[in-house]
């Protein structure tokens, strides 16, 4: 695909990049960019894909304004603004399971390395020294190790660890202890784990709550001796209070993949602690790990661009490419069905509802409802999208609810949207007809109608009496507008009728109070799908 031009900002695995190549996307591939360099090399770029280097931040994306996806070729995406991707409706993908393996395994090199003083040994020894007394290790068989996020890489670790017949105890809030059992972990408190490890190692992502997890209290709690591993992220750990801990001789020795700032300052003081062993987060660094993170960013951002599907989203549900097939005509009409909604009323909307029936209830709802509000809420932003619809809906206070009725014997319409505002609101039901799953709007406001949702139409209540039909045909003839189709609903005769009248052409505001001015005429509203 010409069209897409992708930029990649970081040193990512070139061979991986091939699903992209093969598809005819445009790849620029640039590392090192900083500043106003690279903001203007994202410019134009569709999709930016990076490791953990570059940061991307809010005014990157706006720097970007074609930018529809962010690719990290690896887990963490704390680089990522995500909020700010989300609310621009820039689709965030990382490739969590690619680097799982060579990151335990680095985690347990450096496990090793600390057990056994490699790096401090290996120095001497390279300077001319021969110190067989002073590099005296510790044995791994029958110590404890405490593992803290038991995910993919701590599961990896744990296992590992099991091999070199080490006792493994894990503390993770959304692991049961069922899981843990059936991998023979312990699965314990924060503070258990803290005080019965002799080595003890983290593996949960950087957020708020895991910031500093590891600082002075924690260290106060742990045995006298122990040793740290941190692979996953700098900010998990306190690392003044590492360095503390370890001048006081609580911490015996720390191996370290990862700093709060990357790369740490010279000076950092942990560098200068001869009990402290590093890597300059080298974790995810294999050349099998490297092609495998990139070749599965590669092949997400490709399927995203050329039909829609979603795997690996950190923003978004995922949706196959085979359930896009059976999802595509009800996304397509809810999305019409929004837009429709949207021009029915010029009041804040309030709250939404939608109603699901039949097949499309068996289905992944959650993206027709997005599909629904991108419709409804396109006029709010520029960027309203997929991705960020729901979170704009949110933003603006509408409530949305959904329900599914999976039996389709009531005959219930398979989308009904009743979008509530501060006077009322309109209910609109909708379906798909026929082989070609053509969809059709099927009710408004319990008028029963059968009406395309696409092109130009009115949508006309009026006093049903008669000559009406003859009366609004002349205004737009008059003022040359063809009909093409004009449908009629009412619910009793002499009472209210709805016409839905659709016209080759647009409509303009002088025709609209022409027909306002017709007796009859309660109310008119003009409504255009095609743009
Ligand atoms: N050094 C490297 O090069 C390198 C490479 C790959 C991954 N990483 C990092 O390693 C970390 C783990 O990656 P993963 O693929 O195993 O992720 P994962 O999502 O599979 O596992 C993270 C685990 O942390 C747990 N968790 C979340 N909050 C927690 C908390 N407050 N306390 C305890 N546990 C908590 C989760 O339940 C989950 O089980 C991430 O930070 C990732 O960025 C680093
Ligand atoms: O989160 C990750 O995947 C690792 O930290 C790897 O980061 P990197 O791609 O910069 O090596």
């Amino acid at each position: 695909m010409d069209g897409v031009k992708v930029f990649v900002a970081d040193d990512v695995s070139e061979s991986g990049l091939e699903p992209l190549r093969a598809a005819g996307f445009q790849i620029e591939k640039r590392t090192g960019l900083k500043g106003d360099a690279l903001f203007e090399a994202v410019r134009d770029a569709d999709a930016l894909i990076v490791r953990s280097e570059t940061k991307v931040t809010a005014e990157l994306m706006d720097a970007a304004r074609r930018l529809r996806a962010i690719g990290r070729a690896g887990v963490g995406v704390d680089n990522i603004d995500v909020p700010a991707a989300t609310a621009r409706g820039i689709v965030v993908m990382n490739a969590p399971d690619g680097n799982t393996m060579t990151t335990a395994e680095h985690t347990f090199a450096l496990l090793l390395a600390l057990a056994r003083r490699i790096p401090q040994a290996h120095a001497s020894l390279k300077a001319g020294r021969w110190e067989r007394k002073k590099f005296v290790g510790t044995e791994l068989r029958g110590k404890t190790l405490g593992i803290i996020g038991l995910g993919r890489i701590g599961r990896v670790v744990a296992s590992r660890a099991q091999g070199f017949e080490m006792k493994v105890i894990a503390y993770d809030p959304f692991v049961s202890p069922e899981q843990a059992r059936e991998l023979d972990i312990e699965l314990l408190p924060l503070e258990a784990v803290f005080e019965r490890a002799d080595f003890l190692t983290i593996h949960t992502p950087l957020t708020p709550e895991t910031r500093g997890l590891i600082g002075a209290q924690a260290f106060a709690r742990m045995k006298k001796g122990v040793r740290i591993i941190n692979c996953a992220r700098g900010g998990l750990i306190d690392e003044q209070a590492l360095y503390e801990a370890i001048r006081s001789g609580k911490v015996a020795g720390a191996a370290l993949d990862v700093f709060s700032e990357e790369p740490p300052p010279p000076d950092h003081p942990l560098l200068a602690l001869e009990e402290v062993v590093v890597t300059p987060h080298l974790g995810a660094s294999t050349r099998e790990a490297q092609e495998s993170v990139a070749v599965i960013v590669a092949e997400q951002l490709r399927d995203y661009f050329l039909t829609g599907s979603v795997r690996g989203a950190v923003n978004m549900p995922a949706v196959s490419a085979q359930e896009l097939h059976t999802l595509q005509p009800y996304l397509a009409l809810a999305e019409a069905l929004g837009r429709f909604q949207a021009q029915l009323t010029d009041e804040p909307v309030r709250e939404v509802r939608l109603e699901y029936a039949g097949e499309v209830a068996e289905l992944n709802t959650g993206a027709v409802t997005r599909a629904f509000l991108a419709g409804l809420l396109r006029n709010v932003s520029a960027r309203v999208n997929v991705v960020n619809s729901l979170l704009i809906a949110e933003e603006r206070g509408i409530a949305v609810t959904t329900s599914q009725r999976r039996s389709a014997a009531e005959d219930l319409p398979a989308l009904r949207a009743s979008v509530v505002t501060v006077s009322g609101g309109h209910a609109v039901a909708a379906d798909l007809f026929g082989p070609r799953n053509e969809g059709r709007i099927t009710e408004i406001d319990g008028f029963r109608i059968e009406v395309i949702p696409a092109g130009h139409m009115l949508v006309l209540h009026n006093r049903d009496v008669p000559g009406v039909i003859g009366k609004v045909g002349t205004c737009l003839g008059a003022r040359q507008i063809n009909i093409s189709r004009f449908h009629l609903g009412r619910r009793e005769r002499g009472g209210e009728a709805m016409a839905v009248i659709e016209t080759d052409g647009p409509v303009s505001d002088e025709t609209l109070n022409a027909l306002r001015a017709i007796d009859e005429v309660i109310s008119v509203r003009y409504i255009e799908l095609d743009s």
